[in-house]
């Protein structure tokens, strides 16, 4: 049986062998698939081990991530984020609060309380009509030698991290006893995704101390099928409990963190569960030698939201209903429901 990543205060969330879906005997298969699908209904969370993507293209998009950030805030703020129909580029720090909140009223008044301490870069598919992402120029990248071969190796990561999507949907669709394994290959095949890259800057301990209420990133829920997580060894992200306590989800080497986001939770007639997450000053450690500081040392994380195809209309999944009456919510077409969710939360 798989490992628990976390078990606490009535969370299990399960760290499972992804490689058994991948290649295991068809028994492995099947227990894996169902094993995922458990996962997601139950925390809605699960890390998945031994991926399909070298750990070296992980270390390798980390290293990219951290020379981009380093580049002068005037630079990045050259390629800032535009808009939500097209969700590609760079927000400065306190640009994006993200809540559950839905009015922009609500959002603009916690904004301005506590920002959230991060800065991000957000890469769409890169061959979207009308949509180009914002890259550091050629000339920038030729100048910074560090930034040499940036877009190719994201755009590369992109589509790595777009194959796991439809691995994870498939393992689903497994888990769920679909009549096909390739169910939702169909409804992901555009790679209506975004690829974003994330810091949370070192700051002063006495930030958190002085307001209260303080985070790297507020409490939400994430809006697509699967977010696909990859975390530095910091610390700080939390999900919620069944009786809404925050758990330490621990960064665990080599593992990606998978969370199932609303369009699932809804497109499975909620028997998925997109649950409530954040990220705080992480936890401290007696004796360690951050300590010791007066700063936390800067996070990076990279996180890939993986929707359906914008194009497509979302109804419960067949298996997740009985009869009609059961169904709990309209169909939406993917893309309008993302549009919605992201118009709400960026400033
Ligand atoms: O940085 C992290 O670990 C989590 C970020 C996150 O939840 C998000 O961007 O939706
Ligand atoms: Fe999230």
């Amino acid at each position: 049986m798989e490992k628990a990543a976390v078990q606490e205060d009535g969370l299990l969330i399960p760290l499972i062998d992804f490689s058994k879906f991948l290649n295991g005997s068809p028994t492995q298969k099947v227990e894996t698939a169902k094993a995922i699908l458990t996962g997601f209904q139950t925390a809605g969370f699960i890390y998945l081990s031994n991926l399909p993507i070298p750990s070296s293209t992980i270390t390798d998009a980390f290293r990219r991530s951290a020379q981009f950030f380093r580049l002068p805030a005037t630079t990045k703020e050259s390629l800032a984020w535009s808009t939500p129909e097209a969700n590609r580029g760079y927000s400065s720090p306190g640009r994006e609060k993200v809540t559950n909140l839905t009015t922009t009223a609500d959002v603009s008044a916690l904004r301005t309380s506590i920002p959230d301490i991060k800065e991000s870069l957000e890469i769409g598919r890169d061959d979207e009509p009308g949509h180009p992402n914002h890259w550091p120029s050629e000339e920038e990248a030729e100048a910074d030698n560090e930034l040499a071969g940036f877009r190719q190796a994201m755009t590369s990561f992109f589509a790595d991290l777009a194959g796991l999507h439809q691995s994870v949907m498939r393992a689903i669709a497994v888990g769920m006893n679909l009549p096909s394994e390739t169910h939702f290959d169909r409804f992901v095949d555009d790679r209506d995704n975004t690829l974003r890259l994330l810091h949370y800057p070192a700051v002063r301990r006495d930030v958190f101390a002085i307001n209260p209420g303080q985070v790297r990133a507020g409490e939400h829920t994430d809006y697509g099928s699967i977010t696909l997580l990859f975390q530095d060894q910091r610390g700080g992200l939390q999900v919620q409990s069944p009786s809404g306590a925050f758990v330490d989800a621990t960064p665990i080497e080599g593992t990606c963190v998978v969370n199932a986001g609303d369009l699932l939770a809804r497109w499975s007639n909620d028997t998925i569960r997109s649950t409530v997450h954040r990220v705080v000053e992480p936890p401290r450690r007696e004796g360690g030698e951050e300590e010791a500081g007066e700063t936390y040392p800067a996070r990076y994380s990279i996180a890939y939201f993986c929707n359906p195809n914008f194009k497509d209309f979302i109804e419960a999944i067949p298996g997740t209903y009985t009869t009609e009456a059961d169904k709990k919510y309209e169909g939406i077409y993917s893309g309008e429901y993302l549009v919605q969710r992201l118009k709400a939360t960026y400033a």
